[in-house]
């Protein structure tokens, strides 16, 4: 269950509405997509959702309770800038999400703890395509298997929902058809909920099955901060395909796409 409902929302700065009279109801296992001008507060929505920012009116809840106001395990993000650790192994970066939840106080997993949280890890590597290179250190990665750690990072805590701003932005159009095709099936294979910003309409179109445009109803041009922005369209794409329909457009066959993933591609 990963049920977010949005009421009532307002983010202002000083001098600055953000965001306006924000409504929304999102089902468990939906995929969204948050488009807009740049600044029209996307990301904003994004932080709110994942408890780093809060709203100044209104309220989220996440399964009919409010949202706990800082980031949890329920929720993963992944930045378009690669939020690896340099100085871990691929391995090792994905172990410290689980010990950083785990063990909040030690900090580091011993014993049969560390060798469970390893196997963990080493199947979700494998399951993004990275089981390969385990020991390597992000610097020997292209920018796409960089951005396959990163989700693999926010994937070990298992989490309900999904939060991804600009995923696959720095990332060239064969990698990013790749990623296309992994976020789809670990979507569909883990039933998350997905928030994704994204500047391109079409990736937008491709993977969601709820587009959400945010934009600014009202303009005063003496005053641009004078208003906020608010969700515009409300597109529900749910009928237009089956997740396996589009799973097969985006690559070719699984062990195709398994052989490439493995295979380190240009870096953006
Ligand atoms: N901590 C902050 N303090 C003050 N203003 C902020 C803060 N964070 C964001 N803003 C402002 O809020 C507005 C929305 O920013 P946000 O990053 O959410 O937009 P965005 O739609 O994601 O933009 P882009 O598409 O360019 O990434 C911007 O005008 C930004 O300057």
């Amino acid at each position: 269950m990963s049920h977010v409902s949005v009421h009532g929302l307002w983010k202002e700065y000083p001098g600055q509405v953000v965001l306006e009279r924000v409504d929304l109801d999102i089902p468990s296992g939906e995929f969204c997509a948050l488009v807009g001008p740049s600044g029209c507060g996307k990301t904003t929505f994004l932080r709110m959702l994942l408890g780093q920012e809060r709203p100044t009116r209104g309220g989220i809840l996440l399964d009919g309770r409010p949202l706990v106001a800082e980031p949890g395990p329920d929720r993963g993000v992944v930045f378009q800038r690669y939020s690896v650790f340099p100085h871990l192994t691929v391995l090792e970066n994905v172990i410290l999400g689980r010990e950083f939840a785990g063990s909040r106080f030690l900090g580091r997993l011993f014993g049969a703890r560390r060798r469970a949280a390893e196997e963990e890890a080493k199947g979700i590597l494998a399951a993004v395509g990275l089981g390969d290179h385990l020991r390597k250190y992000p610097a020997e990665l292209s920018g796409g298997m960089q951005q396959r750690l990163a989700i693999a990072q926010a994937l070990i805590l298992k989490p309900k929902i999904l939060l991804l701003d600009e995923p696959f932005g720095a990332l060239d159009a064969g990698t990013k058809a790749q990623m296309y095709e992994l976020l789809l099936r670990l979507w569909s294979e883990r039933k998350m909920t997905v928030f994704m910003v994204t500047h391109d309409l079409k990736e937008g179109f491709t993977l969601a099955t709820r587009v959400l445009a945010f934009d600014k109803v009202r303009v005063d041009p003496t005053d641009p901060g004078a208003y906020g922005a608010r969700i515009t369209y409300d597109l529900l794409l749910t009928g237009k395909t089956a997740v396996r329909e589009r799973l097969a457009a985006t690559a070719g066959s699984s062990r195709e796409t398994e052989n490439r993933l493995e295979t380190p591609v240009a870096t953006h």
